[in-house]
């Protein structure tokens, strides 16, 4: 039986609710995999939503990882999904500008989510990480892809990659089998 190792577990897998964002499972699997993890990893999820980064981060690294979210619904699905899969996190209900710097020094951070002020959050998660540890952010707007674009330049990181992400999926119509796009994600990665 598959034992979720490997990333880009199936979104229908999740608990779900209208409410609270999911990063998607082919996008998911990308931004895992750009982390580069290994056993033992520690990591931070910024803005973690349904939680789904999360589990992945349990699953690939089976360390310690925190989880933070401002919203209280996003809070409490994580808990779900993390006891579904098996694991366990710290998850944490709070701003990320708060938060971050309470945290210790981890080895990878995936940024999902950066309402206020995107700059101000990914200079504290850099902060958080060690020295050649990995950072993921994942944007839809522009304007935050502009301010992480910044961020990440300003803050001396290395091997600065952007990916843009255009999913498209296969639905069953009368006719046939057709392509839906799904909306285009950022992805910058870096090492500290
Ligand atoms: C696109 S969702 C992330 C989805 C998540 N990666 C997943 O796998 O389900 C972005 C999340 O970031 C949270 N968020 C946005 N800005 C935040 C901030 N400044 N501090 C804490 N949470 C934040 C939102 O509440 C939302 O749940």
């Amino acid at each position: 039986m598959w034992d979720y190792r490997t990333p880009g577990i199936p979104d229908e897998l999740f608990e779900r609710t209208e409410e609270v964002p999911i990063t998607k499972e082919d996008v998911r699997a990308l931004a895992i995999s750009k982390l580069r993890l290994k056993e033992g990893y520690s990591a931070i999820d910024v803005g973690c939503g349904s939680g789904s980064i999360t589990v992945e981060l349990c699953l690939q690294t089976k360390g310690q990882i925190y989880a933070i979210d401002f919203d209280n619904n996003a809070v409490e699905l994580t808990k779900k999904n993390l006891a579904k899969f098996g694991t366990a996190a710290q998850v944490i209900l709070g701003k990320a500008q708060d938060v971050l710097p309470t945290l210790p020094q981890v080895d990878a951070v995936v940024v999902g989510g950066t309402w206020g002020d995107a700059r101000q959050v990914i200079q504290l998660a850099v902060d958080r990480l060690k020295k050649g540890g990995r950072i993921v952010i994942d944007t839809i707007l522009i304007e935050t892809m502009y301010q992480a674009l910044a961020a990440v330049g300003e803050l001396g990181l290395k091997d600065i990659d952007i990916t843009q992400v255009t999913i498209a999926k296969a639905r069953k119509v009368t006719t046939g089998t057709m392509m839906l796009a799904r909306n285009p994600v950022m992805m910058i990665s870096a090492t500290k």
